[in-house]
């Protein structure tokens, strides 16, 4: 019987807190998706008595493939890592260093470790792929590599680092289990680590978080935690890492969150793309140029958020207390009535015109196209649709994707078809779904055609 496990890890969306997320003193409301990635990781018995070979494979992407090898003296710190055929995945790559570095590995009695990742349709652009498929998984194969297929925005390289952490970690500590909080929380802080070394920067750690914990109220870490840690090739880096991913508390809210029954997400591609870190340096530009209003800005959005996050835990409640008022409304809302005569809908599209309005001052004063007039008018005209409640910009915003709140049963790749307001617009095919890393069957994806 082979050794392997298997676990995944979701997308994510968010839906309320871009910008304030980066300031651990605002909250965020983050969305797991359906879309998920995928990490297979197996043993292959070795007599290498030197070093150890692991083989990252991304077959989905013209059969990319990374190899590693590691060589070093046995429990030393000193080992060395090196991709054979000098090809470049910095995501890995960081998350091998991260793995070897803390589990302080002795090479000469390791196996050799093959790891494939499958990464759901819903992250990049199906364009010139086809499927294959088993009984239970199916995956798109592309004709080019991952560098060169466009992105639809779901956080691929976090879901990579975090779902490849979990494996490794697997793997060097087999009693891991993704029920139980201390292990999620060695995950979280490891991918945290790897995934901002590999982009070269510490953004807010939403999406590793999302990856890890699904559907959250997130409040982020100190920067400096990150920031702090001595250069990765140093002699202290061992000691600093162990400290910060095990004794170290992070200050993180990650609460579990979920939109109530009969409401779910729904994600409109428009992929123009926009540049995340352009975005976020223009912001800060202007931030920093027009304190203390831009802190009033800021405060109204927080404000908006927060309105928007009591909102949807009111629906929750109602749901629970009055279900059939609830479901009324939800019909009501769904043949096309007016959500704002009833208080909960009214309570929770006013908190995201508050975020809208002053997310749109930002766009016209800083030049960072966060809610651009073409993106306003896509939300306005989703808004207009039979069964949508409420529409935002998710994430850093710009021309990557819009995010609406609708009813369960609104269709509305049939309501928007013959509509030219819609024209640049892909519906995409996956879910709100609040589950975070999960363990999978290896079986499950053997033999995919
Ligand atoms: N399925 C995958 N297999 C291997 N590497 C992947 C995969 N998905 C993402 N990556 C890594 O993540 C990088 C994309 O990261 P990035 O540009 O930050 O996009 P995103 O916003 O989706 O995270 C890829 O170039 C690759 O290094
Ligand atoms: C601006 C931000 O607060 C949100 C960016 O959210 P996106 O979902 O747009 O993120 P990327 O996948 O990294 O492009 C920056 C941050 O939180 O790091």
């Amino acid at each position: 019987m082979v050794n392997a496990r298997a676990f995944s890890a979701p997308g994510k969306a968010l839906l309320v807190g871009g910008y304030l997320v980066l300031d651990p003193r605002y909250s965020s409301y983050v969305v797991a998706l359906s879309s998920r990635m995928h990490a297979i990781v197996t043993e292959v018995k070795s007599s290498d008595p030197e070093g150890i070979k692991i083989t990252v494979r991304s077959s989905q992407f013209n059969g990319d493939e990374w190899n590693y090898e590691v060589k070093g003296e046995k429990g030393s710190q000193n080992f060395k890592l090196s991709e054979m055929n000098d090809k470049k995945n910095p995501f890995v790559e960081k998350t091998l260093l991260n793995i070897f570095t803390y589990f302080q590995i002795s090479l000469s009695e390791t196996s050799n470790i093959m790891i494939d990742i499958y990464s759901d349709a819903g992250y990049h652009s199906q364009a010139n792929s086809v499927v294959k498929k088993n009984y239970h998984k199916e995956f798109r194969y592309h004709t080019k590599s991952i560098t060169e297929v466009p992105k639809t925005g779901l956080g691929s390289s976090a879901g990579l680092v975090t779902v490849l952490t979990t494996a490794l970690v697997s793997f060097f500590k087999p009693n891991i289990s993704v029920a139980k909080v201390a292990d999620l929380n060695l995950i979280h802080n490891l991918a945290q680590v790897s995934h901002c070394q590999a982009q070269g920067k510490v953004g807010s750690g939403f999406d590793v978080a999302a990856a890890t914990f699904g559907s959250i109220l997130y409040r982020r870490f100190d920067p400096d935690l990150i920031n702090k840690l001595p250069p990765i090739n140093s002699t202290e880096y061992q000691g600093s890492l162990v400290n910060l991913i095990d004794e170290t508390d992070w200050k993180i809210t990650a609460e579990p969150i979920g939109l109530p029954k009969g409401l779910r997400l729904v994600m409109g591609d428009v992929s123009s793309g926009s540049e995340t870190t352009k975005l976020v340096a223009k912001v800060k530009e202007w931030f920093n140029k027009n304190t203390p209003r831009s802190e009033e800005i800021y405060d109204a959005i927080n404000e908006g958020n927060l309105r928007f996050i009591d909102g949807i835990n009111e629906l929750s409640k109602l749901l629970e207390q009055s279900p059939d008022k609830y479901e009324g409304m939800i019909q009501s809302l769904e043949k096309g009535g007016d959500p704002k005569s009833y208080e909960c809908f009214k309570n929770i599209m006013d908190a995201v015109d508050q975020i809208r309005e002053n997310f749109r001052i930002i766009t016209l004063e800083s030049g960072a196209d966060i809610e651009p007039p073409v993106q306003s008018k896509l939300i306005d005209d989703s808004l207009k649709l039979r069964g949508v409640l409420t529409g935002v910009v998710p994430g850093a915003g710009g021309y990557d994707a819009i995010s609406l709140i609708a009813t369960e049963h609104a269709n509305l790749p049939s309501q928007t078809e013959k509509d030219s307001n819609f024209k640049n617009v892909t519906w995409l095919n996956l879910r709100q779904e609040n589950t975070g890393l999960a363990e999978e069957l290896p079986s499950h994806y053997y033999n995919l055609e």
